[in-house]
């Protein structure tokens, strides 16, 4: 599916990604872990930029409409499948199949939000299911997620991961936990300092074996 060899990437004079030969097959879910400031969100969106064709990007920023209600939000993942006067005639009085899509969607991310509620007055758990909610409704084949998860509960992001999982071909996300990367992804890939320097399949790796990988156990160890 994408085949990366010898990427180096620099912001101004800093290179944040040095020399990195990396390929995803169709169908893999793969986990990218490692340290603050590695270089995991400069290489997420990269393979967003080379993939964005048949991928969904659910970014850390979430790039949410503060003013904007929950179904404004989520129903801007569709906007690519429609024509601009169905938008706007949509985003102004929302039709009744569109609404039910939306909130059949919500509904399976456990997001019991009111659809006309403006996402300013959400929790960060609630508002990080909005944006899951928006890249789930492109309904494209290959899911791109930065640390989507990061403030639900790990059962929460278990049951979203699974979810994700079922409605895409391809996963490919950066994460903070170490068991939710070794329990629901094939192939994980380490990164220290712009370089790649792990890459298994999760099958042959353990807790121990990641712990350099995360802030956390870093600082606990
Ligand atoms: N827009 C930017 N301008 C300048 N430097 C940047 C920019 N974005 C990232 N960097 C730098 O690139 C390096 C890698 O950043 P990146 O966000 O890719 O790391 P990360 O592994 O995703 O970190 P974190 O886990 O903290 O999100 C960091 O040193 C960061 O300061």
């Amino acid at each position: 599916m994408l085949q990366i060899e010898s990427l180096s990437l620099s912001y101004r004079d800093t290179r944040v990604i040095d020399d990195l030969d990396l390929s995803i097959k169709r169908g893999e879910s793969l986990a990218i872990v490692g340290p603050s400031g590695a270089g995991k969100s400069t290489l997420l969106s990269y393979l967003y930029q080379q993939l964005k064709q048949d991928a969904a990007l659910c970014s850390q920023s979430q790039g949410l409409v503060d003013g904007l209600s929950v179904f404004h939000n989520v129903y801007m993942g569709a906007l690519a499948r429609h024509s601009a006067v169905y938008n706007l005639l949509n985003l102004a009085w929302p039709m009744a199949g569109r609404r039910q899509e939306v909130e059949l969607l919500c509904r399976e991310l456990y997001l019991d939000a009111p659809l006309h509620k403006p996402v300013s007055s959400l929790s960060g758990g609630q508002r990080q299911r909005v944006a899951l909610a928006r890249a789930l409704y492109q309904e494209k084949t290959t899911f791109i997620g930065d640390e989507s998860f990061s403030a639900l509960d790990p059962v929460m992001a278990q049951r979203l991961l699974s979810l994700v999982k079922a409605r895409h071909e391809t996963v490919i996300m950066v994460l903070h936990d170490s068991e939710l990367a070794l329990s629901h992804f094939d192939r994980i890939i380490g990164l220290s300092d712009g370089k790649l320097v792990l890459d298994k399949p999760a099958s042959l790796l353990d807790g121990e074996q990641l712990a350099c990988f995360f802030d956390t156990q870093m600082a606990t160890s």
